[in-house]
This record gives C-alpha cells, sequence and structure tokens, in this order.
C-alpha cells in the first residue's frame, strides 16, 4: 500500500533526526547531556575507533560527483546564483540536514560562490573533508590540502540550516586571519560572520555570538561557555533556562553564548588531544597579598639538595620531598612569621611549588618576561597564553623568582575539561593532517571517527633524514652549515628553520649570525609582525627561524622563483614529545604538490632524548664512534622517546578526565554543582 510505505518513509526520516540532531533545535541553550550516548567499556571503545579509522571511497565518489554538477553553476549569472542560495536556505531551514540532496547542492553552490569570491573552487577531496564534517566526523587531511576553505562547506550548510556554528581554530591569528579571508563568501550566503579573540569585553563577544557562524580559539570559546555556566548559578537545568528567556531575569546580564549547536574544529588533534591534558579553570583575581611568602619559600628551598631532600620528575614537572626533606623544611620555616608555614600540608605544598619554580619552570622555554609580567608560552603553539597562570601559588613565586610585580592569587569559580566541553556540542566535527593515529582516544573520549581523506596531488616533498650530534653547541653549527649549503648550492632556496623554544630561536640566530648570514625571527616575543614574517618566508633567499607559531595552520607562500629552485626547505632543531607536532612543521613545505623537503638535526642531550630516553641516549653516546649519528641508531633513538612520551601523555589525560570526574560527583554530592 502507498499510504503504507510513504508513513514508514516518514518515520525512517523522522529517526534519522532525531538520532542525528539533524534539525534546529528550537531550546534556549541547545547542548548535549554530560552522558556521552556511544560509549561502552573504555578498552571496547579504544577499538571500535581504531576499527571504525579509515577511507570511505564511496564518500569520495559523491564528492566527484558534487564537483562534476557544480560546474553547471559556472555559467550561471550572480543575480541567479544568488536567488538559488535564498531558495537552498529556505529548504534547510525546512529540513535541516537529514537530506543528502539537500546537502550535496549546498556543496556545489558553496564550490561555485567561493571560486567567485576567492578564486578557488573546491577540489573533490575537500569536498569529501565537508561531508564527514557535516555527517558529525573528523576528517584527517594532510597539511596543507586547503582545510581553511575546507571549513566553508560544513559551517556555510549548518548555519543555512539554522544552526549556530563555532568554527574552532588554534590562535586568535588564524581566527582572524581565516574570518577576514572567507567573510565574502559568508556574506554572499547572507550569513553573519562573528569573531571572539583574546581581549574582547563581554558585550563584543555576546555581540559576536549572536552571527550565524563564529570563529574563534577553543580556550576563548570554552572560557566563555563557563562564564554562562557561572551566571546560570548552580540550577542550569532546562527549565531555569526556559523561565529565564520566557521572563527575563532582569537581575542578571544576558548569557554570552546561544549554546553548543555544531562545532567544526580546525587542526582537531591539537585541541582534543595535546591541550587536553589540563582542565580549563575560569577563576577571579583575588588582591595581591605580599607578606613577603614567596620570597621567604624561594630563600629557604634554595638551602635544600636534591636527592637529599627533595627528588624531581622532569617529565611530569613534579616535585617529591623525601622524608628527610619534609623534617628539613619544617626547621627551617620555624620563626618563619607567614601563617602558611604552621600548617604541614601547606609548608609542604608551598616548599615544592618553589622547588618547582626554581628547577623545573625555565625563562624563554615555559615563559618570557615582557611589559614586568611573567607571560606562559604554549609550547605547543609557541605563542604567549595571554592573561594564563599557573595554579597554586607558582605563578607568583616564578613571579618572585624574576623580581617583577606579584599578581594577586586566583579563585576557582569554574572548571571543565575539553573533553567534557566538546562532548556537549549537539553536533562535533573537525579536521586535521595528523589525526588517524589518536583515532582510538577520539572516539572513546569524543565519539568521533575519523576518515582518511586521499591528497589533491602527489605530495613532492623529500625527508633528508635525521642527524643526531653529541651535543647543543655543535647541533647549532651544523644547523648555521646546513643553512648556508642550501642557499649557496641550491639557488637561494627559502629556508624555515624551526625550534622549540624562544631561547632556541635565539640561539639558532646567534649562529647564523656567527656564519654571515642574516634571518628573521618569529616567537612569542615578535608575533606583532607574525604575517608580514610569514608573507616573507617564502620569498627567495629568506631564512626564517621560529618556534611552533610557524606550526599548525601557517601557509607560507612560495613566490616563482622560490617554487622553481625546489620550494621551502625545512630543519627541524629538536623532535616534539608527539610526532604529530613535528609533521605539522614538515607540513609547512610542499604543500597543494608543490616542490619541498626537510631535515632533522638534533643533539643527544636534547630535552626529548634526556627526559624518555635517558639510558638508551646514554648508551648510544657510550658506544658512538664517530658524530654525527645518522640513520637507524638516530631513528630509534627518536622513536623510543617519543613512544614514551605520548605513553606519558595519554595517560596524564586519562588521569585528568578520571580525577574531574572525582571532583563533579564530590561537588554534585556536596551540593555546588
Ligand atoms: N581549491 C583550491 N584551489 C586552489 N588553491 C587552493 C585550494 N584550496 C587551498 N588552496 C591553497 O592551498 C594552500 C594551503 O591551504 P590551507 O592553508 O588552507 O591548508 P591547510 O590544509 O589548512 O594547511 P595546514 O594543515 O598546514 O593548516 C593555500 O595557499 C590555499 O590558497
Amino acid at each position: 500500500m502507498p499510504e503504507l510505505a510513504a508513513f514508514r518513509a516518514s518515520a525512517r526520516a523522522l529517526w534519522r533526526e532525531v538520532r542525528s540532531d539533524a534539525r534546529p533545535v528550537i531550546a534556549p541553550y541547545p547542548e548535549r547531556g554530560p552522558a556521552p550516548s556511544w560509549k561502552w567499556d573504555r578498552p571496547v571503545d579504544l577499538l571500535v575507533g581504531r576499527a571504525l579509522a579509515g577511507e570511505r571511497p564511496a564518500m569520495l565518489a559523491r564528492a566527484e560527483a558534487i564537483a562534476e554538477a557544480a560546474e553547471a553553476l559556472c555559467p550561471l549569472d550572480d543575480a541567479d546564483l544568488d536567488a538559488r542560495c535564498a531558495a537552498l536556505r529556505v529548504r534547510l531551514m525546512r529540513h535541516g540536514l537529514s537530506d543528502p540532496a539537500l546537502i550535496d547542492q549546498c556543496f556545489a553552490l558553496i564550490r561555485e560562490v567561493t571560486g567567485r569570491m576567492l578564486g578557488m573552487r573546491h577540489f573533490p577531496v575537500q569536498l569529501m573533508g565537508g561531508l564527514v564534517m557535516v555527517e558529525g566526523g573528523l576528517a584527517e587531511m594532510a597539511t596543507g590540502e586547503g582545510k581553511t576553505i575546507t571549513a566553508l562547506l560544513p559551517a556555510i550548510t549548518g548555519a543555512m540550516a539554522g544552526m549556530p556554528v563555532h568554527v574552532f581554530t588554534v590562535n586568535d591569528y588564524l581566527a582572524e586571519r581565516d574570518a577576514a579571508k572567507l567573510r565574502p563568501v559568508y556574506e554572499r550566503f547572507g550569513l553573519s560572520l562573528g569573531v571572539v579573540i583574546h581581549g574582547q569585553e563581554t558585550p563584543e563577544r555576546r555581540a559576536a555570538y549572536r552571527a550565524d557562524v563564529v570563529y574563534g580559539t577553543n580556550k576563548e570559546i570554552t572560557f566563555d561557555y563557563l562564564r554562562d555556566q557561572t551566571a546560570l548559578g548552580p540550577k542550569r537545568g532546562a527549565a531555569r533556562r526556559v523561565m529565564r528567556d520566557l521572563f527575563g531575569d532582569r537581575a542578571r546580564e544576558p548569557l554570552i553564548m546561544r549554546g553548543l549547536y555544531f562545532a567544526v574544529v580546525d587542526e582537531a588533534d591539537s585541541i582534543f588531544i595535546d591541550e587536553a591534558r589540563t582542565p580549563l579553570i575560569l577563576s577571579a583575581e583575588m588582591p595581591a597579598n605580599d607578606d613577603g611568602l614567596y620570597l621567604a619559600a624561594l630563600e629557604l628551598v634554595r638551602q635544600l639538595e636534591e636527592g637529599r631532600h627533595y627528588r624531581i620528575r622532569e617529565a611530569d614537572r613534579a616535585v617529591e620531598l623525601t622524608e628527610r626533606g619534609h623534617r628539613v623544611v619544617a626547621e627551617l620555616s620555624e620563626g618563619l612569621p607567614q601563617t602558611r608555614w604552621r600548617i604541614r600540608q601547606a609548608r609542604e605544598q608551598i616548599a615544592s611549588q618553589a622547588i618547582a619554580a626554581l628547577r623545573l619552570y625555565q625563562r624563554d622555554r615555559d615563559y618570557i618576561v615582557a611589559e614586568d609580567k611573567v607571560q606562559i608560552v604554549d609550547e605547543s603553539t609557541g605563542r604567549v597564553m595571554a592573561d594564563r597562570s599557573w595554579e597554586g601559588g607558582l605563578h607568583q613565586l616564578i613571579e618572585a623568582k624574576e623580581e617583577v610585580e606579584l599578581s594577586g592569587t586566583r579563585n576557582t569559580m569554574a572548571r571543565i575539561t575539553y573533553q567534557r566541553f566538546f562532548r556537549r556540542y549537539l553536533r562535533l566535527s573537525g579536521m586535521s593532517g595528523t589525526v588517524k593515529e589518536t583515532a582510538p582516544e577520539l572516539w572513546a573520549d569524543y565519539g568521533l571517527k575519523v576518515t582518511v581523506v586521499p591528497r589533491n596531488r602527489p605530495n613532492l616533498r623529500r625527508d633528508r633524514g635525521h642527524q643526531l650530534h653529541a651535543d647543543a653547541a655543535s647541533k647549532w653549527a651544523a644547523v648555521a652549515e646546513a643553512v648556508r649549503t642550501v642557499r649557496e648550492e641550491e639557488g637561494q632556496r627559502p629556508i624555515l628553520v624551526g625550534t622549540r623554544s624562544v631561547g632556541d630561536s635565539e640561539a639558532v640566530a646567534a649562529a647564523l649570525d656567527r656564519v654571515g648570514i642574516a634571518c628573521r625571527i618569529l616567537n612569542a616575543r615578535q608575533d606583532a609582525e607574525e604575517a608580514e614574517i610569514v608573507a616573507a618566508a617564502g620569498r627567495i633567499g629568506a631564512v626564517t627561524v621560529a618556534t611552533n607559531m610557524a606550526g599548525r595552520g601557517t601557509d607560507i607562500e612560495l613566490s616563482k622563483e622560490a617554487h622553481a629552485a625546489g620550494g621551502l626547505h625545512v630543519i627541524l632543531t629538536a623532535f616534539h614529545e608527539t610526532p604529530r607536532i613535528d609533521r605539522q612543521l614538515e607540513g609547512r613545505a610542499g604543500r597543494q604538490g608543490d616542490p619541498g623537503s626537510t631535515q632533522a638535526i638534533t643533539a643527544i642531550d636534547d630535552e626529548l632524548y634526556a627526559l624518555f630516553a635517558p639510558r638508551a641516549a646514554r648508551a648510544l653516546k657510550a658506544s658512538a664512534k664517530a658524530w654525527p649519528i645518522e640513520g637507524r641508531p638516530a631513528n630509534l633513538l627518536r622513536r623510543w622517546a617519543q613512544g614514551a612520551a605520548e605513553r606519558r601523555h595519554a595517560a596524564s589525560r586519562r588521569q585528568t578526565e578520571l580525577s574531574e570526574e572525582r571532583l563533579q560527583k564530590t561537588m554534585a554530592f556536596s551540593g555546588t554543582a
């Protein structure tokens, strides 16, 4: 019976929509509840994540068909194209994202509009990446494959269907750059675009979140969510929000965001994995109360001896006082005026933090001192984390060590881990060049399935291997020599030298200066000139020395002559704790089928080997007959150390999540959440 068939079809469509949250939800602040629906047992989830990751040829074929259909839009005049966009918006509003044919039509229109506004039409592989994300998945697209314009596909489609969309970037520079570049495309579709960056006041942020699509960093958007949670107070149920929306809560300010609907996360592994080891804590600064505690603590611990009074676990950034250490701290603090010294736990905590401040946190690696302030540098992005501070008195101890003005201590108002925050989006999606190896964890923690998208053109980048030197001095000399050789023997190709810290970037610049080569430095101290340094880095003869600021997301465009000379040459001067960050840096060369090359020059006393493979490093050093060491032994040491570091970080992420779970339970029990 046709009626029955129609009924079945509509019931199926309805079910699909309900399951996939495909329609706009008419709720005041949509977000998912804290319990994820895909969860089994963690080991099972990890296996499922691994099994689900892979290629999807049928999806690539669908993307190719979209690209072909989009060619038919080329002859349309502008008015016709705009009319089609407007008509499609009405249909998407009505049907949401449940109809694949509407999504395909929308993608074809986005491709054509992007072609007219930016001069780039999406390749089929980019359309495939967009399809993965509209479905709520994670697309692995290699570095340089054009993820910036790929983000337009899910963001515009979701926004046309009436969903507020948040596009996450790893730093403010990229949020502003991408928004400025893509704004004409969004506007052509009649969509508004907001940007949230550090330093904006609340009314400005609120206005940005009213836009159809918002670009911002994970930190800014998560903190805005925490601010809303604090404003909602302990009873943050849906009923309270409806009441607040209907009748207003005149005593309070309106909320900042409109809820968590659709997230498109660029550089997803950086946000979901690398940054997920520490929870985000929203805190209020208390007035500075300098009673001399921090200086006294530094003074006291300077009298202690490592091994006898305390032990340091550098890889975990942890300090442990020994039995003797406990006794000596008690003795030395007797008679000190501050009350903290009277309480055993408080006394030992401040002493351990003071040791950490002196021994574990280094200037120009973990932080810089600028404008008379201690500013934390995020190693994975190479950038200053403005207005961030370490907890538990550590920040003030470092300020006391650096002899700058002490800031106030901070009181926690709300906290959340990225694992918990992103799970609250009704639809979560993302992309990155380096996600496949983290697929099990991404499924287990975020319910995200990884799809590998093929490259548009074959990769022409060549790797020239890895040299391991006996010490830092010979490493810097070898780096300078490698730069000189490439410049002189390979037609002045542009060179990018990547370093792990501000201090190292300056050491390379000094080594280059000794051989008479001028360079530009891009690090947390030079961030104001970033756009200009990046723009010049792909020209013939350019030598750029950079921290990870020139890593993820940085697009170094080659000049014609640089392309002809062989493209960008990237030199890594130290490996990171995860090979994904190394691959991101290498990925600045050989983009979109461009020529390019990479090489690594490291030293056996590099932090990675010293912390994560100390015995193997010592054994290799003892048995070395000649330096530098190349080939298999050098690569084995690297793999060994990075494997140990990755295991340690995975355990630490799990630990963060478990402690957060425990904390949430305790707070619920005591009635504060
Ligand atoms: N469809 C296209 N047609 C022509 N050029 C394109 C196209 N898509 C991207 N590009 C160009 O490719 C380069 C790389 O793009 P983009 O920076 O977005 O890559 P990415 O995948 O985000 O890289 P990363 O992984 O390093 O962040 C840019 O110069 C961009 O203009």
